[in-house]
């Protein structure tokens, strides 16, 4: 099979019934893997969050970014990165890609910041990052609704996850062991309307350039636009992931590069403005935008490592392990306590 990919972008277009009701799974499992392999990015039809749930999920989103900074304020994101839970004002957080040391962070931070602001919550018996709430009474439903969708993203999670060890040729349940616990995060994100000449001369940002720490991401976009992908060819050259309609945008994080010793591409993405913008009469201010990753993480208390037959110690075959194991944990709060 080779899918329809999305113009200008590279990104196969994938119906994911085939998986999901097992009519042809395998042909599904290679396509996905196939285009994970290219650019790490792939959309799928028909993924199995039901359209309803997802207008649910953005339109409570919307509820809450338009309280009052004062009502957002009593759910507040912790001063430390490693806790990412709860709510971060328009310029609190700023990704950055392997960037550790505390000057080099406070330069980079210095130079534009990412205007969003975000929720993110998990899952409710975490002791490590305790969920961050709303007092109760204050947005009755906000927290069961978040709460309802981060479950169901995880078991589509877990999907994705069987259709790529079998593209793999391994069990397909072989990821699941990694996955049980669900320390996964999602996000909602919005990005308020800023300035078109400031996001093009580049003093502000939606989001710089970054690829996820975890194994993989659902995204869910509205139809405003301004993901970018990094070309797998031109290192530096972004092409648009533009919003398709009832596709889930799902991309490979840095987990999955490494257990593929780097088969999968865990690639490079940013936001900005949306094609197009000034010349469709927003001249001066560029949309607001809306977006919810959903970020599934192996279990912070298993290891990562290469999976058999994408490496082999053998020297004349050429093919050495390029990272060590690494605990998951580890990994992901190096990463996280440098974007605060
Ligand atoms: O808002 C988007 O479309 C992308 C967000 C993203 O890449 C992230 O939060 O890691
Ligand atoms: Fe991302």
């Amino acid at each position: 099979m080779s899918p329809t990919t999305v113009p200008d972008s590279r990104i196969a277009i994938i119906d994911f019934a085939p998986f999901l009701n097992g009519s042809n799974k395998r042909e599904v499992a290679d396509a996905i893997l196939e285009s994970f392999k290219d650019i790490g990015f792939v959309y799928l039809l028909n993924h199995g969050i039901p359209q309803e749930r997802v207008t649910q999920m953005f339109g409570m989103s919307k509820t809450f970014f338009a309280q009052p900074m004062e009502i957002k304020q009593l759910a507040p994101h912790p001063p430390s990165g490693t806790h990412q839970r709860g709510y971060s004002a328009p310029g609190r957080e700023k990704v950055t890609q392997h960037v550790y040391d505390p000057d080099a962070i406070a330069a980079h931070r210095a130079q534009a910041p990412d205007v969003k602001e975000s929720f993110s919550c998990g899952r409710e018996n975490d002791t490590v990052m305790p969920n961050i709430w709303l007092p109760d009474g204050v947005l009755p439903d906000f927290k069961e609704t978040c709460l309802d969708f981060f479950w169901l993203c995880h078991e589509i999670g877990l999907k994705i996850l069987r259709a790529l060890a079998l593209g793999f040729g391994l069990d397909e349940e072989y990821f699941l062991k990694y996955h049980t616990t669900a320390d996964n995060e999602l996000a909602l994100l919005h990005y308020p309307s800023v300035s078109t000449v400031a996001l093009a001369n580049e003093s502000v940002a939606r989001i710089g350039p970054h690829s996820d720490f975890g194994s993989i991401t659902l995204l869910l976009q509205d139809d405003v636009g301004g993901l970018e992908v990094e070309d797998p060819l031109v290192a530096g050259s972004f092409r648009p992931a533009p919003p398709v309609p009832g596709a889930l945008v799902v991309n490979a994080g840095d987990f999955m590069m490494r257990w593929s010793n780097d088969a999968i591409r865990s690639t490079i993405h940013r936001v900005r403005a949306p094609p197009g913008t000034a010349s469709a009469g927003h001249e001066e201010m560029t949309p607001e935008r809306y977006s919810i990753p959903y970020f599934c993480c192996a279990d912070f208390d298993t290891t990562v490592d290469c999976i058999p037959g994408t490496w082999s110690d053998n020297e004349n075959e050429g093919r050495p392990k390029k990272y060590e194991p690494i605990s998951a944990k580890e990994y992901i709060m190096k990463r996280l306590a440098a974007i605060y």
